[in-house]
């Protein structure tokens, strides 16, 4: 099984539809697949269950099945930085507690329950904090996942994503490759930024996704390619 952690340059940079189309794209080049959100902030009831929306999405895209709490085993109610939501609700949150769900979740995992891939989606950006002093990346860290980046293309991005990517590698994990997906449909220039963010980010890229009518897996997966992470066989 190939696991990566996948991060953003920010909350709401796209983290989620891309993860969701690279586990489609796998699943569509034969491979089973299984997305997890060990953390997650915010959520609505459905049916009987409080759950995460990015947990569903997730799920949705996943051939390997698991229960909902194995998917996103810490759901804090409000929207919000999970350290505070955490706090919020007398609850502290740790990297090595996260850690032992994942272990948790996908050690057992045989035979046809066994993904070749699994995607570990985080919480915002890569030095979210977890609580006072240990922050998300910890998690990737311990786990040592490489990491795929995913780049919300608006004006301000290229700040954010070289810093993520200088934070990876001084964590000194490998950045395994970037997606850009164009969250600001009136960005000007896109081209530009692209060719700039390329010079800058010293791993492949997987793909730029356009801004999209009705933002999909399916749409996504259309603009992504998996090879640089080098999934089959
Ligand atoms: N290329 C795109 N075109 C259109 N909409 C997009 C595109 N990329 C992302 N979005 C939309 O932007 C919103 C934020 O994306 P997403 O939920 O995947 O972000 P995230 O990084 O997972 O956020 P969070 O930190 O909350 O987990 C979603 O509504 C998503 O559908
Ligand atoms: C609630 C939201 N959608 C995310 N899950 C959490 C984003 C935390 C961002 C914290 C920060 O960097 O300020
Ligand atoms: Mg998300």
């Amino acid at each position: 099984m190939k696991s990566y952690f996948v991060t953003g340059t920010d909350t709401d940079a796209g983290k989620t539809l891309i993860a969701s189309a690279l586990l489609l794209k796998a699943q569509q080049h034969g491979l089973a697949t299984l997305g997890l959100k060990p953390v997650a902030a915010g959520g609505a009831m459905d049916g009987e269950q409080f759950c995460n929306e990015d947990a569903l999405l997730l799920t949705a895209q996943s051939s390997v099945k698991l229960p909902y709490e194995l998917v996103n085993p810490v759901l804090l109610r409000e929207p919000m930085a999970p350290h505070i939501a955490a706090q919020r609700e007398g609850k502290r949150l740790s990297a090595d507690k996260i850690v032992g769900f994942y272990r948790g979740a996908v050690m057992g995992l045989r035979g046809e329950k066994k993904p070749d891939l699994c995607l570990v989606e985080g919480a915002g950006g890569w030095r979210v904090p977890l609580n006072n002093s240990v922050t998300m990346a910890e998690v990737a860290k311990l786990l040592q996942l490489p990491v795929v980046l995913v780049v919300g293309l608006k004006l301000g991005c290229l700040n954010h994503a070289i810093l993520t990517a200088e934070a990876i590698a001084r964590d000194g994990l490998v950045l395994a490759g970037w997606v850009a997906s164009q969250t600001d449909p009136q960005m000007t220039v896109v081209d530009e930024n692209l060719t700039t963010l390329a010079r800058y980010i010293n791993a492949p890229c997987l793909g730029f996704v356009p801004p999209l009518a009705d933002p999909s897996p399916e749409a996504a997966a259309d603009f992504l390619n998996i090879d640089p992470l080098g999934l089959a066989g």
